[in-house]
């Protein structure tokens, strides 16, 4: 074996490369590529144990890969060989990996953060529309065979007491109110703003001002709510969830935000309000979702994730003015592409550099 060969770094491949093929076939001129063979997490856990992992510089898992490893926690970290520096994360959320385990064993991880704004804006917006309009309960009532609520005979009767779906509400000149103002937040505020004539109120822990600069000029009216100081976040949740009249949760799913919407924050809301969701199911308690929603506290909703993804709340399904997306935010050619480029660009630059081009907010220091 030539030194060059010997000095190839490795990488664990969990999933499949889909889309970035060109991209990554460069990668495997420089790096061996080993795949694991098992078909269960505990599988995974020996056949790490077996020393198959040995000698791996890196991990490069896609969203899929979950299904395979279960949740990156401390007991999956753990059982990774310990050469392995990186961890690189196809998708913008890694709710998944427990990133104290990884620093803790110095593994630095990487995401796709702005790769994943357009598509996911957009599908909140299709969200938006839909929830407002209360556009599923038509769709649905045309799949059974009824026009608006009732069948072809009685609409054509001109029957009265056919329930028809509620009318909606315009988008326009109403309130956004968008928790959570990252990259997919600021399209979402660029593209309401733009495409529905809506105003734009945000929360974040610390105020964007340049992103609010940036917002203000192309045209759109944006307010942070937040307050300075202890009880600031607060005293602005209570207000954002009081003045908006659509509500987006795009936030990061961690300790601090699971449940952040919950029963008592359902009480503070605007009665009527529209709640779009495309970050993470358990941001908001899905059980208090669905007794919002038949109380009439909260009108519709628009959800992409959920809390036990695959698993849909049965309260969900019943319930005419909940629309409905199976987490496709950035399902397009062009996105996923993005993606996968995106994290290929970590992976080479692991191998070339040490460092990564995206590494996650709460490793900022190890870079
Ligand atoms: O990128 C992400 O976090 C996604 O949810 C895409 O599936």
């Amino acid at each position: 074996m030539s030194s060059e060969e010997r000095q190839r770094p490795k990488i664990l491949l969990l999933g499949t490369i889909e889309h970035a093929h060109d991209a990554w076939k460069q990668v495997t001129e420089i790096a061996d590529i080993i795949q694991p063979t098992s078909s269960s997490r505990s599988d995974f856990i020996a056949e790490c144990a077996s020393g198959a992992f040995d000698s791996c510089l890196l991990a490069y898992r896609t969203f899929d890969s979950t299904l395979l490893t279960g949740l990156l926690n401390q007991e999956l970290i753990s059982a990774l060989p310990p050469s392995i520096k990186y961890i690189i994360h196809v998708g913008a959320g890694y709710d998944v990996i427990s990133i104290p385990a990884c620093t803790a064993r110095g593994i630095r991880v990487s995401n796709t953060p702005s790769a994943v704004d357009e598509a996911t804006a957009d599908c909140a917006l299709f969200l938006l529309l839909g929830a407002m309009r209360n556009f599923n309960a038509g769709m649905t009532a045309l799949r059974l065979g009824q026009w608006r609520g009732g069948d072809e005979e009685q609409v054509r009767n001109g029957e009265k007491g056919i329930k028809m779906p509620a009318l909606g509400r315009d988008p326009r000149g109403k309130t956004l109110g968008i928790l959570g103002m990252g990259g997919i937040g600021k399209t979402l505020a660029s593209k309401v703003a733009g495409a529905f004539g809506m105003k734009v109120t945000y929360l974040n822990r610390r105020r964007d001002e340049e992103g609010e600069r940036e917002l203000r000029d192309q045209g759109v009216e944006i307010e942070w709510v937040g307050g300075d100081g202890e009880g600031g976040f607060e005293e602005g949740l209570k207000r954002l969830l009081g003045e908006s009249d659509v509500l987006s949760l795009n936030l990061p799913l961690n300790a601090e935000t699971r449940h952040i919407i919950s029963t008592k924050e359902f009480a503070l809301m605007k009665r009527g309000i529209v709640i779009i969701n495309t970050a993470r199911g358990a941001v908001m308690d899905e059980a208090a979702l669905v007794e919002a929603l038949e109380s009439g506290q909260v009108h519709s909703v628009g959800l992409d994730v959920y809390e036990n993804e695959p698993e849909i709340h049965r309260g969900l399904l019943a319930n005419p003015n909940v629309m409905l997306v199976p987490h496709m935010g950035t399902w397009t050619v062009e996105t996923e592409t993005k993606m996968e480029e995106w994290a290929i660009s970590n992976v080479r630059m692991a191998i070339e550099e040490g460092k990564l081009r995206s590494i996650v907010p709460e490793q900022r220091d190890m870079q």
